[in-house]
């Protein structure tokens, strides 16, 4: 591991502060640039934590010279679905500009290696079936299509010999760390589980399920919930991969199976011990019917094995969480 540092920006916010706890206990060194914008200081033990943003040129080039950054993992960005359908501007700007700024500091300072989060929504609508990491990218929102165009940045990098990238598509990422020391406090969270656990801890009073007419077997959409944990894993392979010199890789980060909206919160009604107040809905606008991984690639190349591939394991941390929030 010798004198090298890992550069995580938004190590600070839920994701990220997984993988920078994962990071630091097997001794990697890192450096964690965050804006605090939805990140918690709080969030991040063991590692420095510079609060700055990734489009300021001047403070992530003096970064990632006086560190010896040798990886890149980088989380910072925007991530609310709706919201960058309302303000296209504001996810272009921080998901792709200040990615691109980040990059080109990458390749002027000699950091070969970028672990980027990427998500499923750059498949868009994707059938019935599972996706695979070439099936085709149509982007329905402007969130996926700010991710997709960083994606082609690193891309184009590697074909161009600049550097050397895991880009690991997200699927549905929930759950907490099981020790209740981080977990997810994002604020405005729109995610289902995120939201269910949320009025499961009485936080709020109830929630909508949005739309029952989809065609699936009970009527609502279908997704591929993954643990954060097995998640932050992965970026710890991803690592070691590009340190041994492998080769760039794109990869779906998910189980392989899904969920319909409906059965989680019917566990989440399980493990909380109590019913949802539920609202039936109209479908939300932008949301594909069914999202669920193909993850045979990311088993072969990295090795990678799920160590919590239980939906009542996810519910319980994500609910834990909620009753006893450290931030
Ligand atoms: N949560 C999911 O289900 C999911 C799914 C797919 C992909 N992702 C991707 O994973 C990454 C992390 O998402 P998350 O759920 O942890 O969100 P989050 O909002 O908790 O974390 C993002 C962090 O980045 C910081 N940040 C944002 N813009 C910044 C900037 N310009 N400079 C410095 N810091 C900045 C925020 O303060 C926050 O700490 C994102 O790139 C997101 O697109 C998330
Ligand atoms: O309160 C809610 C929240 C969500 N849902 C439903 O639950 C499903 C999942 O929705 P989420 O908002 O939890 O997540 P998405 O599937 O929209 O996830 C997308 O957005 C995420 C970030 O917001 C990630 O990037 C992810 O990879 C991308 O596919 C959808 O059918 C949605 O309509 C509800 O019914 N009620």
């Amino acid at each position: 591991m010798g004198e090298s540092t890992v550069l995580v920006t938004g190590g600070a916010g839920y994701i990220g502060s997984h993988v920078t706890r994962q990071l630091v206990e097997r001794g990697e060194r890192v450096v964690v640039l965050d804006n605090l914008s939805t990140g918690f200081r709080e969030a991040v033990e063991g590692a420095e934590l510079v609060v700055g943003d990734t489009g300021d040129a001047a403070l992530v080039n003096d970064l990632m010279a006086r560190h010896a950054v040798d990886t890149l993992m980088h989380f910072a960005a925007h991530t609310v679905v709706p919201e960058s359908v309302a303000d296209p501007l504001k996810y272009y700007r921080n998901n792709t500009n200040s990615s691109r700024i980040l990059v080109e500091a990458c390749v002027a300072n000699g950091v070969r290696r970028v672990v980027f989060s990427s998500t499923a929504a750059v498949y868009g609508e994707a059938g019935d079936g599972t996706v695979a990491e070439d099936s085709p990218l149509h982007p329905i929102n402007p969130y996926g299509r700010s991710k997709l165009a960083t994606e082609w940045v690193l891309e184009d990098l590697a074909t161009a010999g600049a550097l050397e990238h895991v880009t690991l598509r997200y699927f549905n990422v929930a759950g907490c760390a099981p020790d209740g020391r981080i977990g997810q406090s994002t604020p405005n969270a729109t995610l289902l589980i995120k939201v269910a656990a949320e009025a499961a801890a009485g936080i709020r009073a109830g929630m909508h399920v949005f739309g029952t007419d989809y065609p699936t077997p009970d009527g609502t959409c279908i997704r591929d919930f993954i643990h954060v944990e097995d998640l932050a894993h992965a970026h710890v392979l991803a690592l070691d991969h590009l340190r041994d010199a492998g080769a760039s890789l794109t990869l779906n980060c998910g189980y392989g199976h899904g969920y319909s909206v409906l059965e989680v919160l019917r566990m989440v009604e399980q493990v909380a011990g109590a019913p949802l107040k539920i609202n039936f809905a109209d479908r939300r606008p932008g949301d594909p019917v069914q999202l669920v991984a193909n993850a045979a690639r990311i088993r072969e190349t990295l090795g990678w094995t799920p160590r919590h591939d239980d939906l009542e394991v996810i519910v319980r941390t994500a609910i834990d969480w909620e009753r006893n929030r450290r931030y």
